[in-house]
């Protein structure tokens, strides 16, 4: 095998796996995604020569691809990425390294964006709770289940008008919805109202969609005073990147009632999850799926052909 050219594989297992037997006659696919040892060691048990390394292929959430990781594989000259988001890609030595970098760009989108719908009308109108209701009902009595509220007329507050905000600014607004947006600039065509201020969207707003990207300015811009500000009717939903919101803020807001409800896709420390979510029916929980769907597959072997 060691005429194929080498790529390492940080996931996502789920989509890769289906694809490994195609192409295992054109590279050498390391599986670093299925060892929970360290790279160095993972790559030393396995006899793996690092400067043999050419690709690296990896998923947005997964894996961080660190300065430690590209200075290992000396070699690497691609990154591709199943996600839109470059996040978990120190892109800085990428570029100080020549390295390219492929992701899904706004491939995505609608399909992230009807996640984010969905989760908010989950949250909204309690379809997870109302189903776990009615599985675990164990009285027959007449049904006690708490009251929703109607998405229809809300006014939603998109922060980071980006391809996967407008996509979900289209949807809402075929919902009856009044949309408001933040993103790093006021947009030229763009006729929804822009607020500056993340937490001035939030007071004037039913519910918000963080939709943009992870960045040293965007890290908690979610924070304690812009859930305050959303109020205790409030809905966030974040199918982004949990490091977008101050988890421990959230997490309290929601027990304490100082926010309504939220719907996550994404979280912090993934895959780990605050386990004090796990009792409250006022959130809907997802495992960094809004972009996981059968179609992708298709997509990553477009990204593929490229190493
Ligand atoms: O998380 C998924 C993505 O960035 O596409």
């Amino acid at each position: 095998m060691a005429h194929l050219p080498q790529v390492l594989v940080f996931g996502p297992p789920t989509i890769f796996t289906q694809f490994e037997p195609q192409y295992s006659h054109k590279y050498h696919f390391l599986n670093a995604w299925a060892s929970s040892l360290p790279l160095d060691q993972f790559l030393h048990t396995h006899n793996y020569e690092p400067s043999s390394i050419q690709a690296i292929l990896c998923a947005g959430g997964g894996t961080p691809v660190t300065v430690h990781v590209l200075s290992v594989l000396s070699s690497v000259k691609l990154i591709v990425t199943t996600s839109a988001g470059l996040d978990h890609i120190d892109l800085l030595e990428c570029r100080r390294r020549g390295i390219q970098v492929a992701g899904a760009g706004s491939l995505f989108s609608e399909e992230v964006a009807e996640m984010a719908v969905g989760l908010l009308i989950d949250a909204m109108r309690k379809i997870s709770a109302a189903d776990r209701y009615v599985r675990q009902r164990v009285h027959s009595g007449p049904w006690d289940f708490p009251l929703g509220s109607k998405l229809g007329g809300k006014r939603v507050g998109i922060v980071g008008l980006g391809s996967i905000g407008f996509e979900v600014a289209k949807r809402l607004e075929a919902f009856g919805c009044s949309i408001f947006y933040n993103s790093r600039k006021e947009k030229p065509f763009i006729s929804y109202p822009f607020y500056s201020s993340v937490v001035e969207l939030a007071a004037n707003s039913n519910a918000l969609v963080i939709c943009c990207a992870l960045t040293e300015q965007t890290r908690h811009i979610i924070n304690k005073e812009v859930l305050l500000a959303l109020g205790k009717e409030g809905v966030m939903v974040n199918i982004g990147r949990g490091a977008l919101v101050d988890e421990k803020e959230l997490v309290r807001c929601l027990i304490e009632g100082e926010i309504g409800g939220a719907g996550l896709d994404v979280f912090e420390n993934e895959p780990h999850v605050p386990e004090e979510l796990f009792g409250l029916d006022n959130v809907v929980l997802s495992p960094h799926a809004a972009a996981l769907l059968k179609s992708l597959p298709l997509i990553c072997v477009t990204l593929w052909q490229g190493i």
